[in-house]
């Protein structure tokens, strides 16, 4: 078996991408996602991209985390596989694909990617914390000193103590002005901290919107892996309009025999 991959990253946040529209790829095998995504026994990697056919849109993306299970939605993901899609011929410069969450919209100008998100239909707030799905679950937290903060001990502690097996992302995040913020997360089914999570982003600029920090309907996300932007419009009970947009970069590719 030779399978064709390319590498790519979004703020930081890396992908082994391929192109299984004919289905050659064994994605049942949870062993071989987990080690092509190993950064010492494999290619290395946050997670794993297929793109595959779909009837009703351009494409299907299916995404696993680097422990090689299924994952929900990845915002980082999705923008590679649009510039990924956009590389091949696959689609112009506006796309519509499905993902676990269902359809998505995009539009791929050079390396810079605008998604559309899955609308947010409550935020459930207690204390300083907030639980919402974007596509993904995500705990939110305020942090004071969010560079020193200990990300992974704490993530972890919080992801198996309060989410049980399910678990859930944990993004700390630290306000920088009235319209930005900075995010660190650790990430469920990579079960470390990564350097950015698109799905997380996203659910820090809609909790604090919510909360009142920020006014803002377009807010700055800043990730140790680059900036993100997040524009959504509030409902009056939930939010809808959301869009991540951000860069999304071909690092190399390969073939694996
Ligand atoms: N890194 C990703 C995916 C986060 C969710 C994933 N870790 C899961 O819980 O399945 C992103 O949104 O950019």
């Amino acid at each position: 078996m030779e399978l064709h991959f390319s590498k790519y990253q979004g703020t930081g946040n890396d992908f082994i991408v391929l192109d299984n529209r004919q289905n050659q790829f064994p994605k049942n095998d949870t062993n071989l996602v987990a080690r092509l995504c190993d950064r010492r026994f494999g290619i290395g990697a946050d997670g794993l991209l297929l793109l595959e056919n779909d009837k009703s849109a351009d494409f299907k993306m299916v995404y696993f985390n680097s422990d090689g299970k299924p994952g929900t939605m990845c915002g980082n993901g999705g923008r590679c596989l649009v510039v990924f899609a956009h590389s091949i011929g696959l689609i112009g410069k506006q796309t519509t694909f499905l993902a676990s969450d269902g359809l998505h919209r995009a539009t791929v100008e050079g390396e810079r990617v605008s998604l559309s998100m899955s609308d947010v239909e409550d935020v459930a707030k207690k204390r300083n914390t907030f639980f919402l799905d974007t596509g993904s679950p995500h705990h939110v937290q305020r942090v004071k000193n969010l560079q020193g903060f200990e990300v992974a001990r704490e993530g972890r502690r919080i992801r198996y103590g309060i989410y049980g097996e399910k678990g859930s992302n944990i993004n700390f995040v630290e306000q920088d002005g009235p319209e930005s913020f900075s995010v660190r997360t650790y990430e469920r089914g990579v079960e470390e901290e990564t350097l950015s999570c698109g799905t997380g982003v996203t659910a820090v600029a809609i909790a604090m919107h919510y909360a009142g920090y920020t006014k803002a309907s377009k807010v700055q996300v800043r990730t140790r892996g680059g900036d993100l932007q997040v524009s959504f419009s509030y409902n009056g009970k939930g939010y809808d309009n959301v869009v991540l947009e951000g860069p999304a970069t071909f690092v190399f590719k390969g073939v694996i025999r």
